[in-house]
């Protein structure tokens, strides 16, 4: 049976946009369908937005620190107008490229909502397109928990990018990502920042120096923080501010927003799942073998629909590695999510790959586990009165000591993290890191010189 594309991916994101770039490469007829705009998620309202914003709080940081440098720095206030107008014209300007880009490559955009008629149909502002394979990577939305009462009244990530004005006080909900990135640039920006979290320190799951230590630095930074605050409701006052309410009776009041960062739900419902013989799991995820195969044959989904982490280089790699599958021969390409390096852009930043220790101790067992941390102030803060503290561990398992975590919270650990995540990747011991000449003066050589 003739189809109208070889592909059609549902959903112009990292994921969609990487199976169709690389398929239209292998001379495949494919089609992306987007409901938004072109590059989903990050481009638009997730990394690069994010980054951006991250970038200004650092020039901020610069100015704070810069008369213990010698420099007599005028403060004159500071745009926060100017920063998104600039930031939105960058975004548009990637926006316009990937148009072009995908023009190119000879992949139709087809605008609209994506929905399934049949297995191999999809319905797109009342018109209908064949395809032998779809692939599905509608990534997803931010959420406000249901049963707070007028959670409405709060924003979430989505609404943080569409301010127009910095607010003056604002309450941050959660303590993962997105809770600990957006309240760093609020606070470093100026604006007065509460972080409300259930429990006590930021970023579960993570290892406990990181949360120590990012926690530490955050309270040092100027941010409040409302530990052990289950919200139950949001209240807004005659003039205007916000109140938020805790289950047990506790009030913090004046916000003029309150952002829920409080996890995302995937975006399953436009997609009509039901008439291609597929459903999503309890979680909201499409379950998909290692080949990102779902129950349906001729349908796979990649990204953060999946239940695989949430990070644009994994939806890209997923797609990348499937058109790989698909065109160009080579199965022998599963995505390996052993060592995935993520980096929060925190202030500091975090830097984590492998296991966090509690992981590796239950993994392999409490005493086949060593651990090596270095907790230092770096010259940077030598003589500043602001100081911000590096922290850094190894994670070695077995007598051979390789490295299975590498974590770093502290300037620098961003750009410091992708190296050490190849060493990772390639099964490392300590002994190869000892082995590896220094770079001296840095923070980074406090990783290949730890006893
Ligand atoms: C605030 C924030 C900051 C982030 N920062 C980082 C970071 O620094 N580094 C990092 O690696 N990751 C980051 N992420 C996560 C990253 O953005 C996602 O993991 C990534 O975008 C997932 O890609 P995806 O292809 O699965 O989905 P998405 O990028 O979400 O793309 C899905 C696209 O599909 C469209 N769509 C959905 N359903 C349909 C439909 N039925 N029909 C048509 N179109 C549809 C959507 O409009 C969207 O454009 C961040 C996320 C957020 C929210
Ligand atoms: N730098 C990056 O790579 C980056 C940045 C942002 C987001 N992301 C991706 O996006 C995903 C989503 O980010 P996120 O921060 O929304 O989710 P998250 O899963 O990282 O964190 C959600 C946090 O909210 C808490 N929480 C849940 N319900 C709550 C409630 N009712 N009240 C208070 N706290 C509650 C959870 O305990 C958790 O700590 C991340 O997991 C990550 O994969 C990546």
């Amino acid at each position: 049976m003739a189809y109208d594309y070889d592909l059609i991916a549902i959903g112009a994101g990292s994921g969609g946009l990487s199976v169709v770039e690389r398929a239209a490469e292998y001379g495949k007829k494919c089609a992306v369908v987007e409901a938004k705009k072109l590059g989903g998620t990050c481009v638009n309202i997730g990394c690069v937005p994010k980054k951006v914003m991250w970038f200004g709080a650092h020039i901020a940081e610069a100015l704070r620190d810069a008369p213990d440098y010698g420099f007599h720095v005028k403060q004159d206030g500071f745009d926060w107008g100017k920063l998104v107008e600039q930031r939105e014209q960058y975004i548009t300007n990637i926006n316009t490229w990937y148009g072009g880009y995908m023009a190119d490559k000879g992949v139709d955009v087809l605008h609209g909502w994506g929905s399934f008629v049949d297995e191999h149909t999809v319905e797109v502002d009342g018109k209908t397109y064949t395809a032998e394979t779809i692939v599905i990577a509608p990534g997803g939305q931010p959420t406000i928990p249901q049963e707070t009462e007028n959670g409405d009244l709060g924003i979430t990530s989505d609404g943080f990018f569409a301010l127009k004005e910095q607010p003056k006080k604002v309450a941050v909900i959660g303590s993962g990502y997105i809770a600990v990135e957006l309240a760093g640039v609020f606070q470093a920006l100026g604006t007065e920042t509460t972080l409300v979290s259930r429990k006590d320190l930021v970023l579960r799951g993570f290892d406990d120096m990181i949360r120590e230590t990012l926690t530490d630095a955050m309270i040092t930074s100027g941010i409040k923080k409302e530990y052990h605050f289950a919200v139950e409701k949001l209240h807004k006052e005659a003039d205007g501010t916000l109140t938020v309410f805790s289950t047990d009776g506790q009030q913090i009041g004046g916000f003029d927003q309150v952002v829920w960062a409080v996890g995302r739900e995937t975006l399953i419902e436009p997609l009509q799942l039901q008439n291609a013989g597929l459903s999503a799991n309890g979680k909201g995820f499409i379950e998909v073998d290692e080949r990102h195969k779902t129950s349906v044959d001729n349908i796979y989904a990649i990204g953060d629909v999946t239940g695989q982490p949430q990070l644009t280089p994994v939806a890209i790699r997923a797609g990348r590695y499937l058109a790989e599958r698909l065109y160009n021969n080579k199965p022998e390409l599963i995505l390996d999510l052993h060592a995935v390096p993520t980096v929060i852009f925190s202030h500091p930043p975090v830097g984590t790959v492998g296991l966090a220790e509690h992981d590796a101790r239950r993994e392999y067992g409490h005493d086949n586990v060593k651990v090596y941390t270095s907790i230092f102030t770096p010259m940077r803060y030598a003589f500043t009165e602001h100081q911000i503290k590096t922290a850094l561990k190894l994670v070695v398992v077995g007598e051979e000591e390789r490295v299975v975590g590498i974590h770093i919270v502290g300037d620098g650990a961003d750009e410091m993290l992708q190296g050490f995540a190849v060493a990772v990747q390639m099964n490392a011991t300590k002994a190869d890191l000892d082995a590896t000449i220094a770079i001296h003066p840095s923070s980074a050589e406090e990783l290949v010189t730890m006893r």
